[in-house]
């Protein structure tokens, strides 16, 4: 198996395999540990009769072609894969800081600085995937991680691997989405502007700005693009305008990823190493 390993061909026997990470309808991930490097990654192990069940394969294949071609700093890295008879594993970048969701939830909400320089990390990755002609990165927080340097990483569970802390959202929430995708009208990249706006929007209050008890009411706050700002936690004017120049129906009238790098809001507050949480 040496020289296996050395072509890339991974086996489970390259591998010491730790605490599970977060499991979900398709598999499980857990941090493991490459014998010979000792390097940290996370496997992701997913079972070919669910995926055969759900008639997943084509996703998982486009998935895994997508994640393993998009190389940049803040999207979860995609090293290889392998598979044994009734298991397709996957070897993906670890994040030892963990889910940005889990800091959101601890903290309430983020200072400004926080959520400027994750929203420039994020226009970072989504300009880039978007020059890879990949759109619609499945980004809300659970997708969300940290490096050990607080930098964020765009990690695309597809196939909704959910992770070990307790989930407030469930799953296939309709919060993050753009109204055109909602309706089911054609959609372009500028859906992933619309979720910067829901971002930004949920890391300064604390909840996304179309929450609702009910599905139904967050789809009619969606479509209506019913925003408004509370008056706590005091939030700056340049933040709102920047939320409010993604929060656009018509989607070609969104401000573009380019324009938003150059918001003052953004210049401001954001740090240019893409890293602040302590
Ligand atoms: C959205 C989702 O399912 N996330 C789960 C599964 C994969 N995943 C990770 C993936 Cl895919 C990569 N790196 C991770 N690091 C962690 C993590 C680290 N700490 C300290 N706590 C956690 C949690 N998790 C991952 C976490």
């Amino acid at each position: 198996e040496k020289n296996a390993a050395a072509y890339g061909q991974w086996s489970l026997k390259n591998f010491e395999i730790g605490r599970p990470l977060g499991r979900g309808k398709f598999g499980r991930v857990y941090v493991a540990r490459e014998v010979k490097s000792k390097y940290i990654v996370a496997l992701k192990v997913l079972f070919k009769e669910q995926i055969d069940k759900y008639r997943i394969h084509h996703q998982l294949r486009r998935e895994m072609e997508i994640q393993s071609t998009l190389k940049h700093p803040n999207v979860l890295r995609l090293y290889g894969w392998f598979d044994d008879d009734d298991r397709i594993f996957l070897i993906l970048e670890y994040a030892h800081g963990g889910e940005l969701y889990g800091v959101l939830r601890e903290r309430g909400h983020l200072t400004e600085r926080e959520s400027a320089t994750y929203i420039a990390s994020l226009a970072n990755a989504l300009a880039y995937c978007h020059s890879q002609d990949v759109i619609h990165r499945d980004i809300k927080p659970e997708n969300l991680l940290l490096d050990h340097e607080g930098r964020l990483k765009i990690a695309d569970f597809g196939w909704s691997v959910q992770s070990r802390s307790k989930r407030h959202t469930m799953c296939g929430t309709l919060d993050y989405l753009a109204p055109e995708l909602v309706e089911n009208k054609a959609h372009d990249y500028t859906v992933d502007n619309w979720t910067l706006g829901v971002l930004c929007y949920e890391f300064l209050y604390g909840a996304p700005p179309f929450e609702a008890a009910m599905q139904h009411d967050t789809f009619k706050r969606i479509v209506k693009v019913d925003l408004s700002f509370p008056p706590n936690p005091p939030v700056s004017k340049e933040a709102k305008d920047l939320i409010s120049r993604l929060l656009v129906k018509d989607s070609a009238k969104r401000l573009s990823l380019k324009k938003l790098m150059d918001h003052p809001w953004i210049i401001k507050n954001a740090d240019p190493k893409g890293a602040c949480i302590q």
